[in-house]
């Protein structure tokens, strides 16, 4: 639902707002309004779904990295854990990832279609004529038109469980799937670093090595938070999680590591 317009009291709506804004700051901490983030996103816009404010963010850097820090509220993540618990996948230390194509699992799917409503109540997508990529018209919100309408939206999952000091080495993901991956974090937060694909040959040393740290985009995954990638962040830009001492840096700290998981949402391509 978009609040801000068509709404006949929008103001009495909107000091609720403030109330609930007040609260997601205690609850997530500031938003991207923080002068700390500022290198990290510009402000998208809020909407007011499922009882809380869900605000989309780009990333300044990279085309097509979409986030939003409250998706989830605490009570749904705590739900989204149970139901991932309640799938048994990660009894055993070993067991550290589960995958599913094709049907997901019920609340998998209920993802995909929060993700779904909490795009399309994005007031970004309130002027359709914005979100067609093919006319050559311009791309301003967390997901285009042909992405956002596809059937299925996702038909892949992966669920990944990381102890503290484990993460992922810097990918793009697989040709097979197509364009659109969204990756929901819960528990413990995380710094995710981008790099472009072919930042390697755009930034050699003087020795011919390759200094990819200067040109890393560190973006900040709170527990509760869905990332968007597509286009350039999803085919330019490699992703990674370094969680080995002195890698995760948020404003000048070192993060405290808890176990984190993530879901990671995908469609495979279509094989003719
Ligand atoms: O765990 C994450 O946050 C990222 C997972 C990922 O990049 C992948 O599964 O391809
Ligand atoms: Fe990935």
């Amino acid at each position: 639902m978009c609040w801000m317009k068509g709404c006949d009291d929008w103001r009495e709506m909107g000091e609720e707002l403030d109330d609930e804004r007040e609260i997601l700051k205690q609850v997530f901490g500031d938003s991207s309004e923080d002068e700390d983030c500022e290198d990290q996103t510009v402000i998208g816009d809020s909407a007011y779904e499922g009882g809380h404010i869900r605000r989309w963010e780009q990333a300044k850097e990279i085309k097509g990295l979409w986030l939003c820090r409250s998706f989830l509220s605490p009570q749904q993540e705590s739900s989204l854990l149970s139901a991932i618990r309640n799938e048994g996948w990660f009894m055993e230390a070993s067991q550290n990832q589960a995958m599913r194509f094709g049907n997901l699992p019920t609340w998998a799917a209920e993802l995909s279609d929060s993700i779904h409503e909490a795009v399309l109540s994005s007031n970004h997508m309130t002027d359709p004529l914005i979100v067609d990529r093919h006319n050559g018209v311009k791309i301003d919100c967390p997901l285009p038109s042909d992405i956002l309408w596809r059937e299925p939206l996702f038909d892949q999952m992966i669920a990944n469980m990381y102890q503290p000091g484990e993460g992922i080495c810097a990918h793009v993901d697989l040709m097979r799937f197509e364009d659109g991956i969204a990756i929901v974090s819960l528990e413990s937060p995380c710094v995710m670093h981008f790099t472009r694909v072919d930042e390697t040959s755009r930034n050699p040393t003087s020795k011919g090595e390759v200094d990819v740290s200067m040109s890393k985009v560190p973006i900040y995954l709170n527990p509760g938070s869905v990332v968007l990638l597509w286009g350039e962040a999803r085919y330019l830009w490699k992703h990674e999680i370094n969680r080995k001492p002195g890698f995760q840096m948020w404003e000048g700290q070192e993060l405290t590591q808890g176990r984190r998981t993530s879901i990671t949402l995908r469609k495979l391509c279509q094989v003719d």
